[in-house]
Formats: C-alpha cells, structure tokens, sequence
C-alpha cells in the first residue's frame, strides 16, 4: 500500500492528536474484580495496553465514520421503519374482522361496499373476507419486501463498515512509530483488529436495527393504544419504568465488566501469541508445564471475567420478562372486566387488538437487554478503534518537506545549462535545489544526544558527532550495548534525535517525507525477519511482480551468495520458506535478507551484524565482495566481528555515546586505543581456539 493510500485510508477518521497516555489509567475499567484490589489488577494490566480514557461519544462517532454510506443508512433504516410499522398491521385487521361481526364494520369498509348492510355478515358475503384477505397479502408482501431489503442494506453496511474500519485501524497502525509497538501488545492490537472491528460488524448486522425498530414499536403502537383507550394503555406500560430502571441498573453493572472482558481477551491473544512465536524457546526449556500454567491463568480470568458479566446478563431477562407478565395480565383483566360490563367505551376488537399490540410492544423489550448489552459491547469496541485513529503518530512526514539536492549535472550543454544556471543564481546564491527524491548518500551526525526513554534514563547518545561521505563504506565497532543499531535507527528515522540533527545530504532527516527517506536506503538487520513465501517473495519484498525482474532477484541472490543453496531446492526460488523463514537457517536467512537489501539498490546501505550467523567462509566470500557490493554507495557497516569491517574505509569506535575513535584499520590498530584492544582480544579468542582445535 502506498503512503498516499494509508492517509487517504485513515483520515476517514476524524484525526486529533493523541494523548501519549497509556492503559491503566482507566479506574472504572478494573473496579469490579471482586478478587484482587484495583491497585493490584492494575499492576498486573499495566502498560501493553490500549488507553481510551481520552475518546468520548464512541458511537456518534462510528455514524460519523459511516458517513461516505449514508444513502445506504437511510434505504436501510427507511427500510427497518417501514417493515416495523406494516407488522402492526395484524392486530388492526384482526380488530376491523372482530367488529364488524359484531356488526359495527370500520367506517373505510362501509365506503368500500356502498351501504353499509353490505358488510354486515351474513351467509353468502363475500366482500369482508375478500377484503381482509387481500390486504393480509398485500401487507404481508410489503413487509416482507422491506425486511429484505433491510436486511440485505444493513448487512451491506455492516461489511463495508467493517471492512473501512479494519483498513482504516490498520492503515493508522502502519503509520506508528516504533515506540508504540513497543508499548503496546501484539495480541492486544491483533484483538482490536478482529474482535474489536467484528463486534462493530454484529453491532450493525443487528442491533442497529432493533434499537431502530423498537422506537418504531414504542412509537407508533403506543399512539394507537392511547388512541384506543389511554386508561388500558396506562395499565399496559406500568412495567415500563421497571424495565428501563432495570436496564439502566445492567448498564452500569455490566458495561466495567466488558470493559474488563475487552481488556481480558487482548491479553490472552497476546500470551497464546507469544507463546506460539516463542515455542522453540519453549521446547529447549521444557517450559511446555510452565507455559500451559501461564496460559491456564489468563484464559481462567478471561473465564471468570466472562462468568461475571453473564451472570449480569442472564438474570436481567427473567426480571424483566415477569415484570412484563404483570402488565399484561393487568391488562386482561381489566379490559375483560370493562368489556364485560360495557365500560369506558371499549368493544371487543378494541380488547383484541388491544392486547395483541401490547404485546408486539412488551415482547420486544425483553429484548432491551440484548440489544443494549450488544450497544455497550460494540460502544467499548468502537473506542478503541477510535482512539486507535485519533492518536497521531509521533514520528510522521513534515508539514513543509523538503527533497534532496539535485545532483549536478556536468552534461548539460549549451543553453539549457545557462537556463538553468540562471534560474538557479535568481532563486538563491548559495541554497541548492533540494527537486531530487534520490540521495548522493553523505550522512551526517550533528551533536546527537538520544535516549529510548521519555525521561529520566540516561542518554545512549551524547553529542555525537561524524560524518560519512557519499560512497564511503564505514565500519562501526563498539562494546554491546554502545548504541551501534541504535544510529542506523536514527538514519531510518525509527526514533527522532532528542537533541541535534542527522542529515542525508545536508537535509535533516525529519524534513524529507518518510517514504522518500526511506527508499535511499537498504537495510539489513540485526534480526532478520522473513514472511510466509517464497523464496523470491521474499528477497523482492514489498515489489509487485511488475517491478523486479527475475534476473534481478537471482542477481542478488548470487551477491549474497544464495543462488547455488536456492538452486540446490527441489522448487528453487519457489520454494515456502514457512512463517518467518522457519525452514532455512540462521545463515541462510541472513544471507536472503543481504539479497533483499540489494535489490532495493539504495544508495545508502546499512549492514547491521549482516554476516554474524554465517559461516566464516561465506562471510570471508561477502567480505571480499564487499567492495563490489557496496560500490557506488554508502554504507554503514556494523560489527561486533572487527574482521567484517577491517577494510572499511574508516572505522568509528563508539564509546560513551560518542566515537571515540575514527580511523582505518591499520591506524586504529597502530593506535593502540579501544578498537585495537578489542582487535587484540579477537585475534587471541581466535588463537586460542585454533590451537585448542589443533591440540
Ligand atoms: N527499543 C529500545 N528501547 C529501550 N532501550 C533500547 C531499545 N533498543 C536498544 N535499547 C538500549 O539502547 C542501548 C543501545 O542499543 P543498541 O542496539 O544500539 O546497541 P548496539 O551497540 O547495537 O549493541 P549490540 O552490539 O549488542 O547489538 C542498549 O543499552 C539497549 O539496551
């Protein structure tokens, strides 16, 4: 997907800035754990955690998310209203049916058939079972058209709903810096994919439309009872305070316990997550018992978390329903009675239809609490999608981005050189162009003090300053933990400098967009991480098939000295290498991942600890080739092993958070400083097992 396309995705949704704040602030969320203390649980839920304390009005929100599909709202909706209000059909026929053999026809009839002893039952009519009969057809075919149609254009917006949702929560996830990834779960985040976005998508298939059509109910049958004798009606609704009483009771007992639940599901995802990524590490420990224990326990207080809000859910029904049953008995026995005895003006159909409507009206509030336990679920969703989308990326492109300087053009003749030369001088003396999405590759180091953490742990760098020119192959060296990876970060913009500047040709790197920035250079990490594919898949990742020439692919792969092991497989460069390249060694995969950075060709390349798993002849056969590989660009290479980069053009010693040593090889050496004692100290380990090998 391309940057463009990920900003068009996720400014769907209303962008603020985000609050930086991250879960466990939220006291509501764990207050209902009977077990532990607040403080407790809030410990152990601490950090990974999806803070949406800050995102208010949830569900105006996802209406205004739905924006784009509003015609589709509306048929749907229309739809819903339509098909609510014909269902109330029946009992308004059966009425007209029950008068009119009582002799007392509805007045629409008796202009239908002329006079009225037209409609009066009597052996032999025809009129008054024709009539109902065909309504009955007609009404019932409407209804069922507009349940179709509901259900088909609520559906509809449900998948779309949740489709842009998904894309939208994914796109906003794309464009998150490190920090965030590293503060946050993976199962939590893969939860808010799924589950959260599926919750919103049942919450729509359905309970949008019952919340719709029980106003329809209340409404409309409401208005006829009243109509039909206020008294009746009165008596009809007393359970209604009960009912709502009691739903707003469940609201406020249930909606911590989702909360909790929500919180409850991310965190089994991130342990039955981990746990698989982790299973090799599992095995060679036999932690298999531990493990289980581990996941026992989350998926126990999931359990528990899920047994709290059910117990909630399921005697909220029984309460209601038997409220309802009261009213509905009042109902009858007071309607008989003034039937019976001819009062308050209510005839038999009256009664009939009377308690056939407070039925269509009490029945679905039974329903309330589903529906309202599905609004409260798809509610806490909703927030977490939106705080997803409302926090903005730390790490983002400039308001005002800038290029890189364009590259002298020797070639130039003649008067378009002057033109240009002209143009130039008019626009500035001194500043040059900065048109080219290409960098010459010189990286520059300013004063650069950077720290992981927000505050109050010590700086990893501190004022460092170096420079690389375009084309210079640079080794880094330094004890572990000196902060080597941490400037090829830097470089890629993974994490902004605390203090001072990095450049790439003279330009800041936080003024280039972060796409261009980008794709001037190839890394290869510490870490290399493979997808589910092919061999080819894999070293031209990110490219469509379009873009990479097969000779390319094998070109590279030669390179990094892969092509004869790829051949060697029964498929070749078709060949699955399993999730996370499990079916190739340490070596191999290392070796794939150099070929994918040269086949992104940049002018920058990083090698970070490129060649620490292979073995020595194929690292001395990369070395040798490394002139070759890193021709015409810049590369920053770093090692722990001094021989990988002993014929880098020059050498950085990091110490302290700054070089404390630049030189080459020999001079370092000569030198007789940190690098040489490191040196020393690896040419005697490498004594030391080359005689104890021979001995
Ligand atoms: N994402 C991170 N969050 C917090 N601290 C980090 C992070 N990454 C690295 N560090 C810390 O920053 C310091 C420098 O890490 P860096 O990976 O740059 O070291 P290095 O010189 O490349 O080490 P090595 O040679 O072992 O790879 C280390 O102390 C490390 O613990």
């Amino acid at each position: 997907m391309s940057s463009s396309s990920l900003k068009s995705t996720s400014s769907l949704s209303k962008s603020e800035s985000g609050t930086g704040r991250w879960a466990s602030s939220d006291e509501y969320e764990y207050e209902c754990y009977g077990s532990s203390t607040v403080d407790e649980e809030k410990a152990r839920l601490d950090g990974g955690y999806i803070d949406t304390s800050a995102t208010r009005r949830p569900m105006w929100r996802l209406l205004a998310f739905m924006a784009p599909h509003k015609l589709l709202l509306v048929l749907a909706a229309a739809s819903s209203v339509l098909n609510k209000i014909l269902d109330l059909a029946p009992p308004i026929l059966v009425k007209w049916v029950v008068d009119t053999l009582e002799g007392s026809p509805p007045d629409w009839l008796v202009t239908l058939s002329g006079e009225p002893g037209a409609v009066h039952p009597g052996k032999g009519q025809w009129h008054l079972p024709l009539a109902i009969g065909l309504l009955t057809i007609a009404i019932f075919f409407f209804e069922s058209l507009f349940q179709f149609l509901y259900e088909l254009l609520f559906k509809l917006l449900a998948q779309k709903t949740q489709h842009e949702a998904r894309m939208g929560s994914y796109a906003a996830l794309l464009q998150r810096e490190m920090r965030f990834f590293e503060r946050h779960r993976t199962g939590d985040l893969l939860s808010l994919l799924n589950n959260d976005i599926n919750q919103l998508e049942r919450f729509l298939n359905t309970g949008l439309n019952e919340i719709l059509q029980f106003g329809v109910v209340l409404a409309f049958s409401g208005a006829i009872l009243f109509y039909v004798s206020w008294e009746l009606t009165l008596i009809g609704l007393t359970p209604i305070p009960v009912i709502l009483a009691g739903s707003f009771l469940f609201q406020a007992l249930i909606q911590p316990r989702y909360k909790v639940l929500r919180a409850k599901v991310g965190e089994l995802a991130a342990r039955l997550e981990n746990n698989i990524s982790g299973i090799a590490v599992t095995k060679a420990f036999t932690a298999e018992a531990f493990e289980f224990d581990r996941v026992d326990t989350v998926s126990s207080e999931y359990r528990d978390a899920n047994f709290r809000a059910i117990r909630v859910a399921a005697a909220y029904i029984p309460v209601i329903r038997m409220s309802i049953a009261v009213g509905f008995a009042a109902v009858l026995t007071c309607g008989t009675y003034w039937v019976i005895n001819d009062e308050k003006g209510l005839s038999i159909g009256d009664l009939v239809m009377f308690s056939m409507l407070i039925q269509r009206l009490l029945w679905p509030i039974t329903r309330l609490g589903a529906t309202i336990d599905e609004f409260l679920r798809a509610r806490a969703s909703a927030r977490r999608v939106f705080t997803l989308l409302d926090q903005a990326p730390e790490i983002r492109d400039p308001e005002n981005p800038k290029l890189f300087p364009a590259p002298a053009k020797s070639h130039l003749r003649g008067k378009r050189k002057a033109k240009r030369k002209a143009k130039a001088k008019s626009s500035s003396a001194a500043a040059p162009l900065l048109t080219s999405p290409h960098a010459q590759g010189a990286i520059t180091f300013e004063d650069v003090w950077f720290s992981y953490a927000e505050s109050g742990s010590p700086a990893i760098l501190r004022g460092l300053t170096c420079r690389l020119a375009a084309g210079e192959t640079v080794g880094i060296a330094g004890l572990t933990g000196a902060g080597k990876s941490t400037l090829a970060k830097l470089v890629l913009r993974m994490y902004d400098v605390n203090e001072g500047v990095v450049c790439i040709d003279g330009v800041d790197v936080r003024s280039l967009p972060l796409d261009v920035l980008r794709a001037n250079i190839a890394l290869v990490s510490q870490d290399t991480y493979l997808f589910h594919g092919t061999i080819r898949e894999n070293i031209a990742y990110g490219l469509t098939k379009r873009k990479y020439l097969s000779s390319r692919v094998e070109a590279a792969a030669r390179e990094a000295e892969l092509h004869d092991f790829i051949t060697s497989l029964p498929d070749g460069y078709e060949t699955l290498i399993g999730e996370r390249g499990v079916r190739l060694s340490g070596g191999q995969r290392q070796r794939l991942s150099i070929a994918r950075a040269l086949l992104k060709d940049a002018p920058i390349l990083i090698l970070d600890e490129a060649t620490s798993a292979v073995d020595t002849e194929t690292e001395l056969s990369i070395q040798r080739n490394l002139r070759k590989l890193t021709a015409g660009k810049t590369a920053l290479v770093i090692a722990h092993r001094l021989s990988t980069i002993r014929h880098a053009d020059r050498i950085l010693v990091l110490h302290e958070g700054v070089v404390a040593e630049e030189d080459t090889h020999d001079n370092l050496i000569a030198a007789g400083g940190t690098y040489a004692r490191l040196w020393n100290i690896q040419i005697g380990e490498l004594f030391d097992s080359s005689s104890s090998s021979s001995s």
